[in-house]
């Protein structure tokens, strides 16, 4: 193929800015699918991401364009998610373009995502066609948005497509900007081969299928590969193009081309996001820059709520890594929840979504402890610690130094609530860095806060506190010294380990104080009195107690009607499954999910 007549790009926007919808209408008017073949959303396709709306894994497709100037044009759109979560990943898909369209809600405007993934996108070299969407909407002010995309991110807008992603109108304009302001890629077919893997899937028959971009060289079916940062090695099994609804098979890929690449490969681990692929008998010198292991941020235990199920949420898991390269789990035990397993995931909403995924896709019912980042620990006898499981924190007399991981965050708001979000990040240990007026009533509030402060429920403060309005953004910098302590509950005077976390001093207290506020509240009267503790390093800094009663479900229960009782006994019986027995305790499995959102 002509490397003059591709393009490559990327669709960028904040979430919800219509990206996905975007996308859609190029597909239709490239007639990629048939209009009947049309879905909604076409590259959205894990159910859980048409649901809630978002872009999860990266997509990509292969489309002919008939241009102006007469000529077919082939465009390969890479879909990117929209989330920070997922960061790497639109960084590795911009790394695949030659240019990105920026779509911006022109009833919005710049949010903290636009800004992000724009920075993102220049960043990696990329020419960014800035379009504004929603102009059918009537609170679009088009004049507006495009001089803020001026002054903010600094890029020319007074051009750009004014489009509606929802009707279609003027999708062709943004067509053609992909067309004149696009550069074609470049790259020698001859070279040894380097092909950037920025997606890939694993598939039940052919194995992992990866998504590449051949920057230089040429690969065929048949060749051996060399995977550059894992080492491994395969045979290429197929090779081709990326049609909306289809793999189509091709002789070869060449330098520019974005394809995908079959070879019998068992794992995702073995084909990751951000590697390069060469040739084992004619290997490249060097990989394509920029390739990291992406590093889990937020852990969490999962614990089947009935233990019969462990083996089940072992093959779950089992499944869901091998399209997941992000996700890790290892085995756990747990004296209050028995068997289980310490998953780590990117962020709070990779760890929301898999657990969505383990529920509703393979039927798990689960109980999952309070997530926790990763702790940097010295202790006195200089060893270096990395914990990321309360359970293993180390007795507070054996520490030297402990330290926290802190994130650079941004956050977008109308001026009217940056009371609110200012308070909300104080109370948060936050620490102000800088603001600045993106215009007369928006500015970008600039703090530092500690992670574990952000994964709890800040993105849910932060919408309630300014009516939905704001928007935020965040990147780890590194670590802090930090005042953490272990905070442990008690039930009947044994410790509860799987209740147990790791707290800044400061706010050890208000939290214990809510824990057995909560718990008192959640956990069932007993046959006997039940104190419920919180204490830190053995000293106790709250208590309540659950009351003796037992409750008879019998006792509205007159005369002789046997059905009616036995009806409700088996209720009882239900409602037991779902009860943990701690030690003499028994806790309902809603006691857990509780005390992990304190603030509902
Ligand atoms: N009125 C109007 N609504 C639109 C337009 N484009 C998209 N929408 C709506 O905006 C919402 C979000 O659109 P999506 O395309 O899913 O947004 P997205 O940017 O892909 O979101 P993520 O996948 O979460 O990143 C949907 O409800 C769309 O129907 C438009 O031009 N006009």
């Amino acid at each position: 193929m002509e490397q003059s007549k591709i393009r490559n790009f990327s669709i960028i926007a904040h979430i919800d800015h219509g990206k996905s919808t975007l996308a859609d209408r190029i597909l239709e008017q490239t007639e990629a699918v048939a209009k009947r073949d049309m879905e909604d959303q076409i590259l959205d396709n894990m159910d859980l991401e048409r649901e809630r709306g978002i872009t999860i894994k990266a997509h990509a497709v292969t489309l002919v364009y008939r241009a102006n100037d007469g000529e077919a044009y082939t465009f390969n759109l890479i879909d990117t998610p929209g989330h920070v979560d997922f960061n790497y990943e639109v960084s590795r898909s911009l790394a695949a373009c030659e240019g990105a369209v920026l779509v911006v809600d022109a009833s919005q405007g710049i949010e903290a995502q636009t800004l992000a993934n724009t920075y993102l996108a220049v960043d990696a070299g990329l020419e960014v066609v800035p379009v504004l969407n929603k102009i059918d909407l009537i609170s679009a002010d088009p004049d507006k948005v495009a001089a803020e995309i001026e002054d903010v991110i600094g890029i020319p807008a007074e051009d750009a497509p004014r489009i509606s992603a929802k009707t279609g109108l003027n999708i062709k304009a943004v067509m053609e900007k992909i067309v004149t302001d696009i550069p074609a890629p470049q790259g020698d077919p001859d070279m040894p081969l380097r092909a950037l893997i920025f997606d890939s899937y694993y598939d039940a028959y052919r194995g992992v299928i990866a998504y590449v971009r051949i920057k230089e060289g040429t690969v065929h079916p048949g060749d051996t590969i060399r995977m550059m940062a894992v080492g491994s090695e395969f045979t290429v099994v197929e090779c081709g193009i990326l049609r909306a609804t289809s793999l189509e098979p091709a002789k070869s890929l060449s330098a520019g081309e974005v394809g995908y690449i079959t070879a019998s490969i068992k794992n995702v681990r073995e084909a990751r996001v951000g590697d390069t692929i060469t040739l084992a008998d004619r290997p490249a010198a060097e990989p394509l820059p920029g390739y990291r292991a992406v590093q889990p941020m937020v852990f969490c235990g999962v614990y089947p709520a009935d233990g019969a199920h462990y083996a089940d949420l072992r093959d779950a898991l089992e499944k869901l890594q091998l399209n997941d390269a992000a996700l890790t789990f290892e085995p756990e035990t747990s004296v209050a929840l028995g068997f289980g397993f310490r998953c780590g995931f990117l962020g709070l909403l990779h760890m929301e979504i898999i657990q969505e995924r383990l529920e509703r896709e393979y039927n798990l019912d689960l109980i999952t402890t309070a997530p926790s980042v990763v702790y940097h620990i010295t202790k006195t006898d200089g060893t270096k610690l990395s914990i990321d499981n309360p359970t293993n924190y180390p007795d507070p007399s054996h520490i030297a130094l402990a330290e926290e991981p802190i994130a650079n965050a941004h956050i977008y708001s109308p001026t009217e609530f940056v009371g609110n979000i200012m308070e909300l990040c104080q109370d948060r240990r936050g620490i102000f860095k800088d603001m600045k007026y993106i215009d007369t009533d928006r500015v970008d509030i600039h703090y530092e806060l500690p992670l574990n402060e952000i994964i709890y429920d800040f993105f849910d403060a932060l919408k309630s506190r300014t009516r939905g309005y704001a928007s935020f953004d965040y990147e780890l910098i590194g670590y802090r010294k930090s005042e953490l302590v272990k905070l442990d509950i008690m039930l009947n005077g044994e410790v509860v380990d799987a209740l147990s976390f790791i707290i800044h001093a400061e706010k050890a207290y208000p939290r214990a104080r809510k824990m057995v506020e909560k718990l008192k509240e959640k956990i069932p009267r007993q046959l006997f009195e039940v104190p419920v503790q919180a204490c830190i390093g053995g000293k106790i800094i709250a208590r309540e107690t659950v009351k003796a009663m037992r409750k008879d479900v019998l006792a509205k229960c007159y005369g002789g009607d046997i059905t009616r009782k036995k009806k409700l006994l088996e209720k009882q019986k239900e409602g037991k499954k779902r009860m943990r027995q701690l030690g003499t305790v028994e806790v309902p499995q809603e006691a857990f999910m509780a005390v992990l959102k304190l603030d509902e």
